[in-house]
């Protein structure tokens, strides 16, 4: 954690933007006003950061205000709260109850799109997008206008998605971090939202996104996954060149106010009273918002059922729910409010008489004081929620239970039902049955075992504070910043295509080193099966022609076997490395090997059957099998399913054939690859070099060397090799390379130990049909000066034929014969 120094008023400064201010204004008369605390969990968890970061607030004050002197009143009484308005006059009623209740809330929280009338919906729709852009730019503007340089600035929840985008756009140092309150739903839903992409790519702008769990977390990534195509990794999401880390922060309470306020005389009494009003009675508490989401009527279902099947508890039991008022002009949660009556009615109805009602229903929000004081003499706490971010009401119910020890029931769809799951009653909330069943073992519960459950709650909510949530988050994010530019910084250049053909067309002694397989290999399609990774058409040309000038040598290094290698490049005056280097050789010579004597390949055979096995139940996934190493790969597979695969196919290989093995397994994106100990890609072409410059009896150092592979990470070393041999005289190797005349290249890598990166196998392809064009040209010239040159490959793409052909006609026009002009 940080150590912020207070003592020399050194604390960071923050801005914490949410669509809500802690506090809410309401007008007490011309150019005054009020200001209460704000409703809802976010607030009471924000509370607890401020002492430690110089903080400001931005926000919507709680009301429209349209006139300039009234606005300027309530900023001056706002600003003595440190907090700064947004007024979202215009746009509030599309962007807040539209855009992020109507259609947000519902999708984050599972329940889908609204459904009645669909037009009418579409079109609303988009005028309710368009509102929420134009609030988040309102937002914008209001931070630009308070933005000082070093300040963080902390976005909150599904109101503010554009937000990071809009910051980073305007000024990309900004440090940025974005947390959802609410649940993140699994991709299955997310995606029925019509705008998906545009908010993913918006909120991957954060440098730092948290959510409040893992499965929230899971959620995200895998929704990334399968919107956008990008891969999660344990690091967050790899976007657009630079990586969002995605972390878990679960929020928690400030406890000691909870305590502290236990404990004050005034509540004290509170809690006497409540006690005498409920005497003989064991108190149910229910405390939430009017929100469809906290499943209050399926707790009075619950309640109802119970009450039917227990006429003992009938008079000795009330349940008290605070159901606090929100977003009224929402109509999902006008209509909620009078289903909830009307089984509140139905219930009092039926169980109630004269002198008591079961269900003590209120529909407003309580002070503080007298919270704190009903929590504390609460029997039972009922959380039911449907699906929750967190659910703070349950740890407050803990924190001000150190007297009684109550008992909570807490929903398993609340974020809170992961970290006090030991302690409390764990239920569905859609199954009243077990609902029914929990109110019941709570309320007979033996006084040691609510002992030992309180305390384990009580222990959590003390040590997961709201201040430890804070101050981890910023931790996190001021942490991650320098890391996050020194990647942006260590992210390689595209490959500066015009310089390799330059260099190449200048040296004398050429050395191109290429992979097979997402390299020079065709693209596999999901019929692909183990043998037929095939060289691609469009280069059987290109590569014999480079192959064939007597100034280039070409090595292909790939993880392939022999027998593909040979079927593929056997026509080829070629060097080539099988199995990651276990054998080598030269097209006109024979295999030789590079095994360890005594190797023990005992495993193949049963990591072959388990990576059949995986293949025939992962649909389009494949393997492919050498002499000592396998290679599982499910690049085609869905993403998640595929990976998901891995992890048990990994189980079974060590729990079975590899248990004992001396072997190496490596993940790669979307494989797994078993082989034998011993050999790198970098290893090996360091005995290949030796072995061209011995045979090639070399005169004429090595003055360009092209280096290119879909290669993963373990076998990156063949960037590094050359990297030692980088010096300003010529080396005694053999080898006169700078750094003008060394380019390595990795292929679609965001993060690489190459110098350059190329977006696809098709920048290769490409680039080597130029080559072999410079080779031609530099070898034979034996085109009339009339001809216009048609790239022996008829399959070899469009934009290299033009530039094929554009090099041709310079060259006729300026009778250039050795060298292109680029
Ligand atoms: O501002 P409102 O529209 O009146 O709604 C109140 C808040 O509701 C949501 O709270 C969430 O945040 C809590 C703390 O992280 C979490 O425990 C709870 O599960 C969430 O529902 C909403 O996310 C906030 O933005 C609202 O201010
Ligand atoms: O009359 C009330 C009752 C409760 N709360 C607070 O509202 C928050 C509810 O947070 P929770 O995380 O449980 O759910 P949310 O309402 O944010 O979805 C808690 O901090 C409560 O103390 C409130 O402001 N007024």
């Amino acid at each position: 954690m940080m150590d912020y120094d207070d003592a020399r008023g050194e604390r960071p400064r923050l801005l914490v933007v949410a669509n809500r201010l802690p506090v809410s204004a309401k007008r007490t008369g011309e150019n005054s006003w009020s200001l209460e605390m704000s409703p809802g969990g976010l607030v009471s968890g924000l509370l607890g950061i401020t002492s430690q970061f110089d903080t400001k607030w931005v926000g919507w004050p709680g009301v429209d205000v349209h006139d300039e002197i009234e606005k300027n009143a309530l900023t001056e009484s706002l600003a003595e709260m440190k907090c700064i308005p947004v007024f979202l006059n215009g746009v509030f009623d599309q962007y807040y109850n539209g855009y992020c209740n109507g259609i947000l809330w519902p999708i984050l929280h599972h329940m889908g799109l609204p459904q009645e009338d669909q037009h009418d919906t579409n079109q609303t729709f988009e005028t309710q997008y368009d509102a929420y852009k134009k609030a988040n730019r309102m937002f914008l503007d209001v931070i630009i206008d308070n933005y000082e340089e070093g300040d963080i600035v902390w976005c909150h929840d599904y109101h503010l998605m554009f937000l990071p985008q809009y910051l980073k756009e305007y000024n990309n140092k900004i440090k940025v971090g974005w947390f959802l309150h609410s649940p993140f739903p699994s991709s299955e839903v997310y995606k029925t939202l019509p705008s998906r992409s545009e908010l993913l790519s918006a909120i991957l702008a954060a440098d730092l996104l948290g959510f409040h769990t893992y499965d929230f977390a899971r959620h995200f990534l895998s929704t990334c996954t399968r919107i956008l195509g990008v891969e999660g990794t344990h690091e967050g999401v790899v976007y657009q060149g630079r990586v969002t880390r995605v972390a878990v922060f679960p929020i928690g309470i400030d406890p000691d106010r909870f305590i502290r306020t236990c404990k004050l005389p005034e509540v004290t009494q509170q809690m006497n009273e409540l006690q005498e009003k409920f005497a003989g009675k064991k108190v149910i508490l229910g405390v939430d918002r009017l929100d469809m989401i906290k499943g209050i009527p399926q707790k009075y279902l619950a309640f109802e059922k119970f009450l039917e099947e227990n006429p003992y508890w009938r008079d000795k039991v009330v349940l008290v729910q605070i159901a606090v008022p929100t977003r009224n002009d929402v109509p999902e949660y006008r209509k909620l409010k009078s289903q909830v009556h009307g089984l509140v009615g139905r219930i009092n109805g039926r169980f109630g008489s004269v002198s008591s009602l079961p269900i003590h229903h209120l529909d407003c929000s309580v002070d503080f004081n007298y919270l704190c004081a009903i929590y504390a003499i609460a029997d039972v706490m009922l959380v039911t929620s449907l699906r929750d971010g967190m659910n703070l009401v349950s740890y407050e119910f803990v924190a001000c239970q150190e007297a009684k020890k109550g008992v909570l029931v807490l929903s398993e769809f609340a974020g809170a039902g992961q970290s006090l799951g030991v302690g409390a009653l764990i239920v569905n909330p859609w199954d009243v049955t077990e609902v029914s069943s929990a109110i019941k073992e709570a309320l007979n519960m033996p006084a040691e075992e609510r002992e030992t459950r309180h305390r384990s709650n009580f222990q959590y909510v003390c040590t997961h504070s709201a201040e430890k949530w804070g101050l981890d988050f910023m931790s996190e994010l001021n942490g991650i910043i320098p890391e996050s530019e020194m990647q942006m910084r260590k992210i390689p250049l595209q490959l500066p295509e015009q310089d390799v053909i330059q260099q190449y067309s200048q040296s004398n002694n050429r050395l191109i080193i290429l992979g097979f397989f997402g390299t020079l290999a065709e693209p596999m399609n999901s019929g692909t099966k183990e043998m037929d990774l095939k060289l691609n058409p469009e280069l059987k040309g290109t590569l014999k022609a480079l192959c064939n000038d007597p100034k280039t040598t070409v090595v292909v290094l790939s993880r392939s076997g022999k027998n593909i290698l040979n079927k593929n490049f056997g026509e080829s005056n070629i060097w080539l490395a099988a199995e990651n280097g276990m054998f080598e050789k030269q097209t006109t010579g024979e295999w030789v090997t590079n095994m360890p004597q005594n190797v023990n390949l005992d495993w193949v055979d049963g990591v072959k059957n388990v990576f059949k096995y995986f293949t025939d139940r992962t649909p389009r996934s494949y393997f492919e099998a050498s002499e000592t190493s396998l290679v599982w790969n499910y690049e085609y597979a869905d993403v998640e399913f595929g990976r998901a695969q891995a992890r048990d196919l990994l189980q079974y290989l060590w729990a079975g054939p590899i248990s004992n093995a001396s072997v190496d397994v490596v993940r790669g994106n979307h494989s797994v690859e078993v082989h034998a100990i011993g050999e790198t890609k970098g290893a090996a072409i360091g005995r290949i070099l030796g072995e061209i410059v011995h045979r090639k009896s070399m005169t004429t150092p090595i003055d360009f060397v092209f280096c290119s592979g879909y290669f993963l990470e373990k076998d990156e070393d063949i960037y590094t090799f050359f990297e030692s041999k980088i010096l300003s005289s010529k080396s005694p190797n053999g080898l006169d390379l700078k750094k003008e005349n060394y380019f390595s290249a990795a292929i679609g890598q965001a993060r690489t130990k190459a110098r350059y990166v190329i977006d696809s196998a098709h920048g290769v392809v490409d680039l080597l049909h130029k080559l072999a064009v410079v080779a031609d040209t530099t070898m034979t010239d034996s085109f009339s000066d009339s001809e216009i040159y048609e790239p022996r490959d008829a399959n070899a793409n469009e934009n290299s034929k033009r530039w094929i052909n554009s090099v041709r006609r310079r060259k006729v026009e300026i009778g250039d014969t050795g060298q292109i002009g680029m």
